[in-house]
């Protein structure tokens, strides 16, 4: 997969099949939008493309918008990577884009920069300057510029927005399991690794705390949870709590994993955390040495749960 950073760095010269969309997730639901998109350029012997659109048009058009997604922009891309699109164009929103007409948005950006010859396309998209035109009128553009429209029904779209509806509620809950079900593979949380209040070392427990840059990346509910990273190459299991940390007078939400079995300095490392399952909610103890018994716990629970099912 190629990817360019606006609709006019693509200079590919050649037909193409196009969908347009958000896609935030990858999800089961989108992969089967994508194998269509896929499948469909194969056949007609032309180039699978994706066009979407950063930063998301609610961040620039609803100022003071919290908009939260699934994915950052980075894993997304790595995430598309995997399903043989031949080419992910991320053009970027801003006020002026749009401003921009539907005509203008499908001669410029879809006939001209990306060469569509088909446009698959879900029936309630809506496109242009203050999301006017429709798919029917996408149509009569497409009678015009010569290229099909490919509509996808309702149902899908609603499969769609179900799946996302239920994977947003699931991570906010802490509901792994659910999340990752919908998702086809395993929530991903990627930052640096930054320096804590170096307690953690104090209870033997030192915990990568993990920076994620990207505001606007939903977080899962506080709790402690099973995950795995790799690290240099090789496959390392820990336990993550995510909160607080009541028990230390915390107030900043922090993202912080104990590895297991393993004993190296990760301090400005990039690290990606998958989610494997929650085991419990955070709690206030009375003591440091609660506090070390239910990590204690939370290590044996992990342990014997990765025993079970790893
Ligand atoms: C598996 C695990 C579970 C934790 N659970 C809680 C908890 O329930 N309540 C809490 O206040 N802190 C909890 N903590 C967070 C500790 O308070 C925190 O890791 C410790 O203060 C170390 O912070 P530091 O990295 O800044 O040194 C947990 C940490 C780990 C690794
Ligand atoms: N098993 C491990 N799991 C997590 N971090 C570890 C581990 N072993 C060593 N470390 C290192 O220890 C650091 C965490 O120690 P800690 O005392 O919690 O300090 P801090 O408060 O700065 O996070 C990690 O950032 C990492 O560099």
């Amino acid at each position: 997969m190629k990817e360019y950073s606006s609709a006019t760095s693509y200079k590919i010269d050649q037909p193409s099949v196009v969908t347009i969309g958000t896609f935030d997730g990858v999800h089961v639901g989108h992969k089967a939008i994508l194998k269509r998109l896929v499948d469909s350029a194969a056949k007609e012997g032309m180039v699978s493309v994706l066009l979407t659109f950063f930063p998301h048009p609610r961040m620039v058009l609803q100022q003071g918008s919290d908009i939260k997604l699934i994915n950052t922009i980075s894993e997304k891309k790595e995430l598309l990577s995997r399903t043989g699109l031949d080419h992910l164009v991320v053009h970027p929103f801003t006020a002026e884009f749009s401003r921009m007409t539907a005509v203008e948005y499908v001669r410029d950006i879809l006939v001209h920069a990306l060469g569509a010859k088909k446009v698959i396309i879900g029936y309630d998209h809506r496109f242009g300057r203050n999301r006017t035109a429709s798919i029917n009128d996408l149509r009569e553009f497409g009678s015009l510029y010569e290229f099909e429209v490919e509509e996808i029904s309702a149902q899908e779209i609603s499969e769609v927005t179900v799946s996302s509806t239920k994977i947003r509620k699931a991570i906010e809950e802490g509901d792994i399991t659910t999340a990752n079900q919908y998702l086809g593979y395993p929530f991903m949380l990627s930052g640096v690794v930054v320096k804590g209040k170096r307690i953690g070392r104090t209870i033997d427990y030192p915990t990568a705390n993990l920076l994620i840059k990207e505001t606007y990346k939903l977080i899962p509910g506080n709790g402690v949870y099973i995950v795995f990273s790799e690290i240099n190459g090789s496959l390392v299991y820990g336990i993550t709590s995510i909160g607080t940390n009541p028990t230390v007078g915390g107030k900043n939400k922090t993202i912080e994993t104990y590895f297991l079995d393993f004993n190296e300095d990760l301090y400005d490392r990039s690290l990606r955390i998958e989610f494997i399952a929650r085991i419990r909610e955070e709690e206030t103890f009375e003591t440091m040495a609660d506090l070390k018994d239910a990590i204690q716990k939370d290590e044996t629970f992990a342990r014997n749960y990765l025993k079970n099912f790893g």
